[in-house]
């Protein structure tokens, strides 16, 4: 279990990235949700031990994350947004020099190793090819056999499937799900279907706050029967901003649907709609703007 206590960071530039942030994470997929700029970047960064907070604490079991980095290294894997690659280097031979960064110094044992991993994230085949070669999905597999080099207890995935199409994302997803059996891994997104298809267990944030944590099963539960929907044209948005507590507007063959947060049907035309991730997703983020505003 991973537990992050009271996490707070404010960039030099005045930027509150993280504000007071407790969170617990069990073995498993863990999903952690936020728009652009929330502030996960900064949660990976920090649990990764690459950047400090300004206050807080986080352990795994008893081990004090913050206090070792050397230590905490050993035992994390950690896939960055922004993760480069040599673009003229073989996979084979890229994935062989990360293990020996990782302190993997025996030549046998490395070139069981990387074999094992190709294998397990589907590159075996085109291990001689150079990583420029690779689809946006190929590389992202390989960024994850980079990082289960060493048997981390802990994986660190940061927004891994922005970009990838839909085929690539899924077979991303499954890898991802089988790592998800034996460790913590923590998966940072902004994508809803990510954390609905694949997490026991998520976080939203927003703004650097924590606003949601736990099932997203029971999340989604604790909506029903307050979510309501109507198509209209685009010019009557505006009304129904002003009128209604509305969680999402979605294109729909050319028209507007809206979702509502309402206790009962808010207005004739309405109809009940079982509510999804997204429902709470957008909820939770409408209501910290209206909390800010007020
Ligand atoms: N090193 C930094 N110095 C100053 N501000 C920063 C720094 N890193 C991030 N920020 C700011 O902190 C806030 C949170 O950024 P962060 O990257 O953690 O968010 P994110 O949820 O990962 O979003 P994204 O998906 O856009 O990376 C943003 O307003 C960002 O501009």
């Amino acid at each position: 279990m991973l537990s992050i206590r009271h996490l707070s960071k404010t960039y030099a530039n005045g930027v509150r990235a993280l504000r007071d942030i407790s969170l617990d994470i069990p073995n498993g997929m863990f999903g952690l949700l936020g728009p652009n700029g929330a502030g996960k970047s900064s949660l990976m960064r920090t649990i990764a031990t690459l950047q400090d907070p300004d206050e807080g604490s986080i352990r795994l079991d008893d081990m004090d994350l913050l206090a070792d980095k050397q230590a905490t290294r050993r035992l994390l894997g950690y896939l960055p947004q922004e993760f480069g690659v040599y673009p003229k280097v073989s996979a084979e031979a890229m994935l062989d020099h990360f293990a020996v960064l990782k302190g993997v110094v025996a030549k046998g044992e490395r070139r069981e190793l990387v074999e094992a991993l190709l294998r397990q994230v589907n590159l075996w085949d085109v291990r001689k090819r150079k990583l420029g070669s690779f689809s946006g999905g190929m590389r992202q597999r390989f960024g994850i056999a980079q990082a289960l080099i060493g048997d981390p207890r802990l994986v660190i995935v940061d927004e891994p499937t922005a970009g990838l199409d839909p085929e690539e994302r899924n077979r991303f997803l499954n890898l991802l799900a089988e790592i998800g059996e034996r460790v913590v891994v923590i998966l940072s997104t902004h994508i809803v279907e990510d954390v609905t298809d694949l997490c026991q267990r998520m976080a939203i944030i927003g703004q650097g706050q924590l606003l949601l944590a736990g099932e997203p099963y029971e999340a989604i539960r604790a909506l029903e029967g307050r979510v309501w929907r109507r198509m209209i044209d685009k010019a009557e948005l505006d009304g129904y901003r002003a009128r209604m507590n509305i969680l999402s507007t979605r294109l729909a063959g050319g028209r507007t649907l809206l979702h509502v947060l309402a206790d009962s049907l808010p207005e004739a035309g309405f109809e009940p709609v079982a509510p999804d991730l997204e429902d709470v997703y957008f909820g939770r983020l409408r209501a910290q703007v209206a909390t800010r505003a007020a």
